[in-house]
């Protein structure tokens, strides 16, 4: 299994790319299950997720291909993938693919809306929490599906089609939101969805839908309103900067000092974050071609944060951002509001000389002068990025084990940090 090491104490200089997000990657690419048209998708990061994604759709009848760097792309690894659902061979998810990846859970929507049927595996919970499924069948029913859950699958049928409803959400969810979306493009008549998630990947999925034919209006607000049409078509579409891995790669900068460009990021994806790290002594700012980030040898300020749903302080921020508070002047408080346990990387933080108390869903972190190299385990996709953060300011060598979390959503971690000057490197055992 691989592992990676660190060096730690170099500062980071120079240029980072910042690779098409994941998460929107993921429900753009489930969309190409409602036409049996061609659905082109620029900027498509290399990752396990999508890689995983890809399979779980060709089971399904997808076929895809990858056309090579055109001139105008100034990044080696960007794709564009081009997936083709003509004929929808299978409407089941089996257990062995969706429970490698949550995500994929998200077929039910186009299946339904399209097939009139889906049977896709409960999903189960993760290493962060539980993370049931009743908001996706509980919005899925109001827009007409008959829903039965047997044999640890979820059987959803709509024999005459998907019908336009009014339905409000009781607790925002991303996924949730994008299904529900997806579902309600093809329904007959028109669909109100409240208490939508706001975050940027459901605009880049309503945008793509909308190229391909829908009419949704109001993505990116809390009420989504959707006319339904009889088929969609192909269409030709941009997946948005990682916001995650930019502000990731923005705390990885402050934790070390440096100057850094974050090319292709947008500030506009996160500002409650890149606002945070401003707080703690980061500078911050907007140029022509991304983010460029910079510390000096000041010490970094303590910061007091709550996890929200967008535009507030991203979950998939928080334990990097616990990371980099390990070594603030002073204490700081950290509470998770979205998953119930997204804290294993508390232990693992420790581990290399963190002062870190949790009570209840907070957790107060006392900064210390300095961390110190040790032997780490990824616990979860964030939760191991956390560590690698705190490895490149420790004192000596960290090894991050189970590495295979990190595959999952950051493109060439440690070529990207390396250019900067980082001391890493992955190491088969
Ligand atoms: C692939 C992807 O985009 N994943 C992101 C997505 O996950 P995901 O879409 O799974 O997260 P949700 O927004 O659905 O989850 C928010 C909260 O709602 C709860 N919930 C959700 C659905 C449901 O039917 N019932 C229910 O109770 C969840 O357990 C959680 O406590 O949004 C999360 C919150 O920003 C991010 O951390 C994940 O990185
Ligand atoms: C939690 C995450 O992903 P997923 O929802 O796929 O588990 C994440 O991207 O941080």
């Amino acid at each position: 299994m691989d592992q990676i090491k660190i060096k730690g104490g170099n500062a980071l200089n120079g240029i980072i790319p910042i690779s098409g997000a994941k998460n929107a990657s993921l429900p753009l690419m489930i969309a190409s299950l409602l036409t049996d048209d061609t659905l082109t998708l620029e900027n498509v990061p290399h990752l396990a997720d999508v890689e995983s994604l890809i399979r779980i759709l060709s089971n399904h009848g997808v076929d895809y291909s990858v056309t090579g760097r055109r001139q105008s792309e100034d990044s080696n690894y960007a794709r564009t993938v081009h997936f083709t659902a003509r004929n929808i061979v299978d409407i089941t998810a089996p257990y062995e693919l969706v429970s490698k990846m949550r995500a994929s859970f998200w077929v039910i929507g186009p299946l339904l809306a399209r097939m009139g049927e889906a049977r896709v595996s409960l999903p189960g919970g993760c290493a962060i929490g539980t993370r049931p499924v009743d908001l996706f069948i509980s919005s899925l029913e109001a827009l007409g599906a008959e829903i039965e859950i047997e044999n640890g699958y979820v059987h959803a049928t709509a024999k005459n089609g998907l019908v336009g409803a009014h339905y409000r959400f009781p607790k925002v969810s991303v996924g949730a939101t994008h299904v529900a979306l997806m579902a309600a493009v093809l329904a007959k008549g028109d669909t109100i969805l409240e208490n939508t998630a706001r975050e940027p990947e459901v605009v880049n999925l309503a945008e793509c839908l909308n190229a391909m034919g829908a009419k949704i209006e109001g993505a990116g607000t809390d009420e989504i309103r959707i006319a339904g049409v009889t088929s969609l078509s192909g269409a030709r579409h941009r997946v948005i900067p990682d916001r995650i891995e930019t502000g990731t790669y923005a705390m990885a900068v402050g934790m070390t000092g440096g100057d850094v460009l974050l090319k292709g990021a947008r500030a506009d994806l996160l500002e409650s974050a890149l606002d945070v790290l401003r707080e703690a002594g980061i500078d911050i700012t907007e140029v022509d071609d991304g983010i460029r980030v910079y510390r000096n040898g000041n010490g970094l300020m303590p910061v007091d944060v709550r996890t929200a749903p967008y535009p507030g302080f991203p979950t998939d921020l928080q334990a990097q951002l616990m990371g980099l508070m390990t070594m603030a002047n002073g204490t700081s408080q950290i509470t998770e509001t979205i998953f119930e346990n997204r804290f294993m990387h508390v232990q693992e933080l420790a581990r290399l000389g963190a002062d870190i108390s949790l009570s209840g869903q907070t957790a107060t972190v006392r900064g210390v002068p300095k961390l110190k190299g040790a032997p780490v385990m990824a616990t979860d996709l964030r939760a191991s990025v956390s560590l690698v953060i705190a490895g490149l300011a420790a004192e000596g060598e960290t090894t991050v084990n189970r590495v295979y979390h990190l595959d999952r959503g950051f493109e060439r971690l440690e070529a990207k940090l390396q250019a900067c000057g980082a001391e890493i490197g992955r190491y088969s055992d």
